[in-house]
């Protein structure tokens, strides 16, 4: 164990509470891991029972919309955050609007005098949608898109001190200063200088690496309140959810080491540890304690608590097989003879005779890969066999054909669900991890014109992410398909106008991909969502979805379990702990629906498709949901109505008496 983190006392947060001391690894106490009087201090605060808790009403600044009720919950919680000088994490689900939330406060601090600047810190690929819903939902209110080249930057540093006048509020206002992450490392040393007012973070999971540049970037500002947005605070692990919560509160989660004993992390993400969870439960109470800690600073709604009103998510896993040419490949890399297989294939075809008999040299496949890393081999040959390989024409271009197709698993699958797809007239949103393989998808694309489509992924300006996301999400736009990275297109977009998702090749950090499906699960989605991860069959793929669902676990039993819904009061229920069956049926829970394999051959057979791709059990049971909902009501209003009838006669009765 490592000695004991030097405190740096910064951020709004820090209670400055007293510390207990600790003595050996095994005798650590739940009071070790954190001061439990700042703690208890901070959840009186924010764990207000109801009816002391006023609901603030919408700010007059915030205008085109409506905040919904739970949005208006959230609003107000954060508000009690600012005023009782407490950082916290606003992790609802995905989707239900945590930016709205955020300009709502910043409207009403704007309203009350507070005259900012306020920072918001976000990935690249969301700045547009930030700066867009800053517009939308608050007009007056004064925004500055802090990004472009040195000298550009270097003007816009002079307008963040630009106070303006915005009607009705008592001072004038500092602007919204909006800015990606690699800008804020880039200009730390100018972005200091200003005495903001309020930090937010977007997408804040970016900084579970407590060492990470960013988070000591930011650890250099002068203190003030800050808030992560992040729809999955955890992971991949216990010891990012601390890292969140030490950026928040360095006084309080000081140490890592403490951290991680107490909640036994390692033990809790080994598979099979179902049974081990459970005792742990029993006789320490670990996961009950964790939710105890972070229930002052963590709010989490999810779309099933909320109500939404957006139809359904259904997630399915399609395996395929491997071509001939895959599984010798597979093998060839399994057997550790890859380069010796690739480079002898070479050989045999670099040697071509004229005709007059005599040798000539020729190229005809370009090598693709450093041949290193074997999981990365593994996976590059169930993704596409050109990622090792892609044949050349005889000029050099590479050579764009059908065997882009047959020569590949996945791709024959792709190939048989998009066509039907594009014919039922769904849109659909097309994720892989490499850009190499979205390379390849292009090329595809080149042979089936009619597939309109679009591109995102780290290597697009802020401006052509824009462009390409409005022109998407356009009505009436001709877009078929979107095609992005998981991990810049997975991130704050709205593609609400696709209803359906493929997941091309799977993330080893589930939570990626949840981002990514949930970029048109979210408002504003009309029609039922189809997710469809592709799956090599008995490969490194299955491998990836088995670790991917055991970190699941984790995040299910402490996030996901429904406990960090109520925005105030004592109704998080942590007084009851989190039973036996409860945990049980957690662990149990999986994330998709159905499994499908083709029965012949490569591909599905049209009834297995329809199958596959039928969604129309999913509008029922919104409609169900919809009728079920409406029957409650009635019967809620029914027993109201007894309720005052009762009420008349006893009041007649007691006035008799
Ligand atoms: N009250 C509202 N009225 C109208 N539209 C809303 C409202 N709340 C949210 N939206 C819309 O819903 C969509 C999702 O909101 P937003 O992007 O803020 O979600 P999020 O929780 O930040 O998601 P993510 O975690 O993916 O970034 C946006 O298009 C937003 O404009």
């Amino acid at each position: 164990m490592g000695g004991k983190r030097k405190r740096r006392g910064r951020g709004g947060g820090g209670g400055g509470g007293k510390k207990k001391k600790r003595n050996d690894n095994s005798s650590y106490q739940i009071t070790d891991v954190i001061d439990e009087d700042t703690v208890k201090r901070h959840a009186e605060e924010v764990n207000k029972p109801q009816e002391e808790v006023t609901r603030v009403a919408q700010p007059k600044l915030f205008r085109n919309g409506v905040l919904r009720s739970y949005q208006l919950d959230g609003f107000s919680w954060l508000l009690t955050l600012y005023e009782n000088g407490i950082n916290g994490i606003l992790g609802d689900e995905m989707g239900l609007g945590k930016t709205v939330q955020f300009i709502a406060l910043v409207c009403h601090l704007v309203e009350q005098g507070v005259a900012g600047p306020f920072l918001v810190c976000a990935p690249l690929s969301t700045l547009p949608n930030w700066l867009g819903e800053f517009h939308r939902f608050a007009p007056s209110i004064p925004t500055l898109l802090y990004h472009g080249s040195e000298s550009e930057r270097v003007e816009k540093r002079e307008v963040i001190r630009r106070a303006v006048e915005v009607e009705g509020c008592p001072v004038r206002v500092l602007p919204v200063v909006i800015t990606s992450y690699e800008v804020a490392i880039r200009d730390v040393r100018a972005l200091q200088q200003y005495s903001w007012r309020y930090l937010c973070v977007d997408e804040g999971h970016r900084l579970k690496n407590h060492k990470c540049r960013l988070t000591k970037s930011l650890n250099t500002f002068p203190p003030m309140n800050r808030l992560l947005l992040t729809g999955t605070p955890l992971q991949n692990s216990l010891a990012e959810l601390w890292a969140l919560l030490n950026f928040l509160m360095p006084d309080i989660f000081d140490s890592l080491d403490v951290f991680e004993s107490w909640f036994n992390v390692v033990e809790m993400q080994e598979e099979g540890s179902d049974e081990r969870i459970l005792r742990q439960e029993r006789e320490g109470q670990v996961i009950s304690t964790l939710m105890k800690i972070l229930s002052p600073f963590f709010l989490r709604r999810v779309k099933r608590d909320v109500n939404l009103d957006i139809p359904p998510k259904r997630e399915l896993l399609v395996y395929t097989p491997m071509t001939p040419p895959q599984l010798r490949l597979y093998t060839a890399t399994l057997t550790s003879n890859m380069e010796a297989f690739v480079s002898k294939k070479k050989e045999e075809e670099e040697i071509e005779y004229d005709n007059k008999g005599r040798p000539r040299r020729k190229t005809r496949a370009h090598m693709r890969v450093k041949l290193q890393n074997k999981m990365m081999q593994l996976r590059l040959v169930v993704n596409h066999p050109y990622l090792i390989e892609y044949p050349l024409n005889a000029d050099g271009t590479f050579r764009v054909d059908e065997d882009l197709v047959a020569s590949c698993g996945k791709m024959q699958v792709l190939d048989q669900l998009l066509g039907e797809l594009h014919r039922r007239r769904h849109r659909v949103l097309l994720f892989s991890q490499m850009t190499s393989l979205l390379d390849i998808l292009e090329d595809y694309l080149s042979l089936r014109p009619h597939f309109r489509y679009k591109r995102l992924d780290g290597r697009c300006t802020v401006e052509d992410r824009h462009k390409n996301i409005q022109s998407f999400n356009m009505d009436g736009s001709s877009d078929f398909l979107f095609l992005l990275s998981t991990r810049a297109g997975g991130l704050g977009l709205n593609l609400a106008s696709a209803d359906t998702v493929i997941i091309y090749d799977s993330d080893w950090n589930p939570q990626c991909d949840l981002q990514a499906q949930d970029r048109c699960h979210r408002i504003g989605q009309k029609s039922p969502v189809l997710v469809l991860r592709l799956i090599t069959a008995a490969s490194v793929d299955e491998r990836i979805v088995e670790r991917a669902a055991t970190k699941r676990k984790l995040e299910r039993l402490i996030i996901q379990s429904g406990k960090f819904r109520a925005a105030s009061q004592g109704d998080r229920s942590f007084q009851r702990v989190v039973d036996e069956s409860e945990l049980l049926s957690l662990l149990k829970q999986r994330d998709h629906h159905r499994e499908h394999r083709a029965s012949k051959g490569h591909v599905f057979t049209k009834e297995e498709l329809n199958q596959l791709l039928d969604r129309s059990d999913l509008t029922k049971k919104k409609r169900r949901k919809k009728e079920e909902e409406e029957k409650k009501e009635e019967e809620e209003e029914e027993e109201e109505e007894e309720e005052k009838k009762l009420s008349g006669v006893f009041k007649v009765i007691l006035e008799e008496d």
